[in-house]
């Protein structure tokens, strides 16, 4: 099987559009309140007014409202389950993240087997043999997942599983060491994301050479934000 590799890093219009930009990440978990596509997409578009480049979001409910309804560039997700290889994890998830319409498909970047039984690089061949135009975005939690995605051919690394595989610690902010050693080693695109709680963080990322920075719970998720608040308050 080969893979079909897309124009050049970073020169795809898409990308085009999101380089040295904020990218919001709209999700709701199971039984939260918010957890609605019309609430997610309403979420999404007042964070296209407060000037986020791209939208990354979660389901396909979310995903066909959001990819009609704002006018971003999408990241696109489907999580199943809460263990393991859950960001899109397998092929028929990724295309059913890609018929959505979204421009980039998001999935599991680590090296971990996949419940499927393909491997990275089979997945995102038959994505790009789906012919849906997506782009793919590893989602990874090291370095060495990085460097394996790449060689698996997809055309973007984000930095979203640091912490959550075991194979890093799970850092107060962003993984800003390894955002230096994947931007050192890598060619391709890196997207900064998890844990980006502070403009501060975020900047810090781009300085070390992000392409892009995603930020979650501290944009659209109120909760988590309230608790930080509770928590300040009720220790002062
Ligand atoms: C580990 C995992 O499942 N991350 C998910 C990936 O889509 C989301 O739950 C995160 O909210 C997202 O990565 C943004 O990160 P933060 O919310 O920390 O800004």
């Amino acid at each position: 099987m080969t893979t079909t590799r897309q124009p050049p890093p970073g020169d795809h219009p898409v990308l085009t559009r999101l380089r040295g930009g904020l990218i919001a990440s709209a999700q709701a978990y199971p039984g939260e309140p918010m957890r609605d596509p019309r609430t997610m997409c309403q979420v999404a578009q007042a964070c296209a007014t407060g000037g986020a480049v791209g939208i990354r979001a979660q389901g396909l409910a979310d995903l066909s409202l959001i990819t009609q309804q704002v006018d971003l560039p999408v990241i696109g997700l489907w999580k199943d389950g809460t263990q393991g290889v859950f960001i899109t994890p397998t092929l028929t998830h990724a295309i059913a993240v890609a018929s959505t319409g979204c421009q980039i498909v998001a999935l599991d970047g680590t090296r971990r087997p996949r419940p499927d039984g393909l491997t990275l690089a089979q997945t995102v061949a038959e994505l790009r043999q789906a012919r849906t135009g997506a782009l793919v975005m590893a989602d990874c939690g090291s370095l060495e997942d990085a460097l394996a995605a790449q060689d698996a051919g997809v055309d973007i690394l984000g930095t979203t599983l640091a912490g959550y595989t075991g194979q890093r610690p799970a850092t107060q902010g962003p993984d800003l060491e390894l955002v230096d050693e994947i931007v050192a080693r890598a060619e391709l695109p890196v997207i900064v994301e998890g844990r980006v709680h502070t403009p501060a963080q975020a900047a810090a990322a781009m300085e070390r050479g992000a392409f892009a920075v995603v930020v979650g719970t501290a944009i659209t998720h109120p909760t988590t934000i309230t608790s930080w608040f509770v928590s300040a308050v009720s220790g002062a």
